[in-house]
Order: C-alpha cells, then structure tokens, then sequence
C-alpha cells in the first residue's frame, strides 16, 4: 500500500520511463542493487579487506565523479529549462565536498593509503564512459539518466544494508547510512524527477540512447562490486 502521509519536503513519485525500464531490466537492477558484496555488508560475512578495496577504489572513483556532477551542473543552468534543476544538483555536488572527508577519515580508520591506491579495470572503465557522458553531443534527459542511476543504486544497495534483519557490523553503518539515509533518498528523488520530465519531451532516438545508459551504468555498477570483492 502507498504511504499517504508523504510529508511536504517530499516529491510524489511517478510511474514514467525509468520505471517501465527498470521493469524491463529487473535482472541486472537487482544484480546492481542486491549485489552479494552489500548482502555481506548486511548479513554481516563481509571480508574486512574486501571493504577496504571498496573504500579505496570508491574514493578514487568519487573524485572522478566530482567533475562529471560539476558538467550535470553547468547543463542544468543551461539546458533545463527549468530552474529548480540546479539547485537539485548543486546539493549533490555540495554533498561530495563532505562525503570526500568521509572517505579520508575512513581511509585513517581502515588503514587505506589513498595516495598508493591505483584504479582497477572496473574503475577505469566506469570512469571512462563517465566522461564519455560529459560529451556536449550527449542529450541533458541522458545524463540526467545516467547521473540519477549512478545515485539510486548506492541509496538502494547501502538501505537495504540497514533495512530490518540487518546484521550489519557497527563499523560499517557510516558507510550504509551516507548513502542509505532518507535526505540521500529524497534527493534521488529529485533526480529521478528531473531525469522523468526531461524524458516525456525527448525523441525516440534519445529515448534510446537514455535506455542503453541506464543499463550500462548498471553494468558498470555490478562490475565495481565485483572488483571490490575480488579484493587486493
Ligand atoms: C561506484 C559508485 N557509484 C555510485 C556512487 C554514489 N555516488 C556518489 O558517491 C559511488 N560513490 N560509487
């Protein structure tokens, strides 16, 4: 049943595009969402050095993302149209200042050199097709797609690590509710939105194009928890 009491700060949530494709690609959204790495971050099996591969791997992959929300952020004053779009980004890109510190600390806590740590093949190639999506010839309802999959799977995954049942370990529930929290959801809702309204007005063709992104953001995602698996 839907909760009716959804609070003012909240957005109704819509059924659009984005749902039919995550319908349509239920199998790798789960694959992404509820992928074995965070299911042993919430059964509490998770191998400490596979989570220090994560958190070193992860931060070098926030900082490369910093520019790719900072490109979303310049075509939201540009391209949208709409003028609520950047403040929606803009507090994303806030949020990586702080979340950025967070991963520092955790490095001190978890005894991980960032300044040793070098890319794996996942995290190359994600990074990669992330400034791929900064092309100008890439279409705003795309990125914004892409920009709001890359959010919602992290907020999906690190929730269910605190959803009920969870055995997670004490130590690891920083790093679940910084992307688990309501305000992380809430926000991804903003995006989700923003991505929504861009696609009911796009072409076929970009349409398309929108579609292979998100499942590539997905197969992207799926891969980086495997590389974190996989350890060293
Ligand atoms: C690989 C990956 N995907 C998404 C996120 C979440 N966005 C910003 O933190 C992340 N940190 N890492």
């Amino acid at each position: 049943m839907k909760n009716l009491e959804t609070s003012s700060m909240e957005e109704p949530e819509k059924t659009g595009m984005i749902d039919t494709w995550l319908d349509k690609h239920s199998s790798i959204y789960t694959a992404a969402t509820r992928h074995a790495f965070v299911v042993s971050i919430r059964d509490g099996s998770v191998d400490l050095s596979s989570f220090r591969t994560w958190l070193g791997q992860d931060y070098l992959f926030v900082r490369g993302f910093v520019p790719f929300v900072a490109n979303v952020l310049i075509r939201a004053g540009k391209e949208s149209g709409e003028s609520s779009d950047m403040e929606v980004v803009l507090g994303g890109l806030a949020s990586l200042y702080d979340e950025i510190e967070w991963f520092k600390r955790e490095g001190s806590k978890w005894n991980v050199d960032f300044s040793t740590i070098v890319p794996q093949k996942a995290n190359q190639e994600y990074r990669r097709f992330l400034e791929a999506l900064m092309s100008s010839e890439v279409k705003y309802a795309v990125i914004m797609t892409a920009f709001w999959a890359i959010e919602a799977v992290y907020q999906e995954s690190f929730a269910h690590c605190l959803e009920d049942g969870n055995k997670t370990p004490a130590e690891l529930t920083g790093a679940c509710h910084r992307w688990g929290n309501d305000g992380f959801k809430q926000y991804c809702l903003s995006v989700k939105n923003i991505a929504e309204r861009c696609l009911e007005n796009a072409s076929s063709e970009v349409l398309a194009e929108a579609e292979n992104v998100l499942v590539r953001v997905l197969e992207h995602e799926v891969a980086f928890w495997e590389m974190s698996r996989g350890g060293n």
